[in-house]
């Protein structure tokens, strides 16, 4: 077999995202009650003023403010009470000069008034009189129509992912349906005759199926729909039958495994041998996941990841996870944080060199401490915050030294 014709970093990219343009999502419209982790195709507008109405924050008196301006505790302003706003109703009364109406919470005011009492600060003392002891400020206590949400206002813009938040916005806007891109379907094949699934018995010598697991996370995190998952001992038929029954039901493939020169690595030769397989990268310069293979078949792409599972976790989150984006158009930022490092690193010039960090305020300052291991331990990953990235032209990194934290947590612009 041949040995890896090793590409940068740079180059690996370059080459992933020349292959976004061959998927192309279909479009669905769901119902806002199902969209949460769909990702918007379109931008929505509010075709309303949310509130449509001004209304009032609290259970008490809308006023003119000038009426109650410098009442207290002992001269209080006395007002005439006019009546009562009902939830859910229009109020159609407008307040005059020295007059108060009585608003609920939520309560849609009258017109003429700009502040709203508290019921705490005012005394009835009969059907229509009312002592108020307190001033209030203009707008105190009003929500104004428009104030959440303007009409042709931005709700959702195109390449968000929506939240629980943007749920309740829709509904707010009276929209009950959107349109969003069906979920980037994967499947995730690990490889390995030592590989055993978690709920199985595992003898001497065998491990269990942690990138199967980590994967399919990823994925689900990133809004991608896990349609195929299985354990491929390594045997080149049984890897390519699992990966043509994976290019039936997915629009991407994931493995882990088999992934480096080994005697039983076969992704390599599993991709060529489809009629349309094409290896496009085999090994990038970078540490962990040297051995990383992307390669195409029937259009769609095929990432062979390295069986180690913080390469392969790592090399998600450099490759795949920005090839998913692309994608869907997400419009997804990885956040980076400044921190100081708390040793010093060596790495190895030519390469790109990814370090787990955990970040921790030390004398109120934000310090980045490597998590140091072998990359066949999972547990790297679930101690960090996220990494640090060395770039290839970089020695290493002195104590003390700002750093660029990438944090795993991401953000929406
Ligand atoms: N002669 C060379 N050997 C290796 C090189 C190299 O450049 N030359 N690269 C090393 C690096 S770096 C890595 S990473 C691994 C990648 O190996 P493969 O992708 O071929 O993966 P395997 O050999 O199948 O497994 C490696 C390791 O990971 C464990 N593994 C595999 N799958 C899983 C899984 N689903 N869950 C948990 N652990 C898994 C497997 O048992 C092995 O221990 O190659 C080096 N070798
Ligand atoms: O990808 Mo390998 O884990 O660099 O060790």
């Amino acid at each position: 077999m041949n040995f890896f014709k090793i590409r940068s970093l740079s180059e690996a990219r370059a080459i992933i995202h020349d292959e976004v343009s061959r998927l192309k999502l279909e479009v669905e419209r769901i119902s806002i009650g199902a969209c949460n982790g769909f990702i918007a195709c379109e931008n929505v507008y509010s075709e309303v003023d949310i509130p449509s109405f001004d209304r009032s924050t609290v259970d008490g008196y809308a006023v003119k403010i000038d009426d109650v301006m410098g009442a207290t505790e002992s001269i209080p302003a006395m007002l005439k009470l006019k009546g009562d706003s009902v939830m859910g109703e229009v109020m159609s009364e407008t307040l005059q000069k020295g007059e108060a109406i009585y608003v609920p919470t939520g309560g849609m005011l009258p017109h003429g008034s700009d502040g709203v009492v508290m019921i705490e600060y005012s005394e009835q003392m009969s059907s229509d009189l009312i002592l108020i002891r307190q001033p209030i400020a203009f707008g105190e206590n009003i929500i104004y129509h428009g104030d959440d949400l303007k009409k042709e206002q931005l709700i959702i813009e195109a390449g968000k992912r929506i939240n629980a938040y943007d749920m309740g916005l829709l509904a707010g806007a009276g929209i009950n349906a959107i349109n969003v891109y069906k979920k980037i379907k994967v499947a995730i094949l690990s490889t390995g005759d030592e590989v055993v699934d978690c709920h199985l018995p595992i003898k001497m010598g065998q491990i269990r199926d942690i990138n199967g697991y980590a994967l399919m996370g990823l994925v689900s995190e990133l809004g991608g729909e896990v349609v195929h998952k299985a354990i491929i001992r390594d045997d080149m038929n049984a890897l390519k039958a699992s990966v043509a029954e994976s290019l039936e039901k997915a629009d991407l493939v994931l493995l882990s495994g088999g992934s480096s020169v080994g005697t039983r690595d076969f992704t390599h030769q599993v991709i060529e041998s489809f009629a349309d397989g094409e290896i496009l990268i085999h090994g990038i310069s970078i540490k962990p996941g040297k051995p990383t293979i992307v390669g195409r078949a029937h259009n769609k792409l095929i990432f062979g990841l390295p069986g180690h599972p913080t390469a392969s976790a790592l090399v998600f989150e450099i490759l795949v996870r920005p090839y998913m984006e692309s994608v869907s158009n997400l419009k997804m930022k990885s956040i980076k944080v400044n921190a100081q490092i708390t040793e010093s690193i060596h790495s190895a010039s030519g390469k790109d060199t990814f370090i787990m960090v955990n970040l921790a305020y030390e004398d109120n300052v934000l310090r980045a401490k490597p998590i140091l291991g072998k990359s066949g331990l999972i547990s790297l990953m679930t101690k960090a915050s996220g990494y640090i990235h060395i770039e290839s032209d970089q020695e290493g990194l002195y104590k003390g030294q700002d750093v660029n934290v990438y944090l795993f947590k991401r953000g929406e612009l």
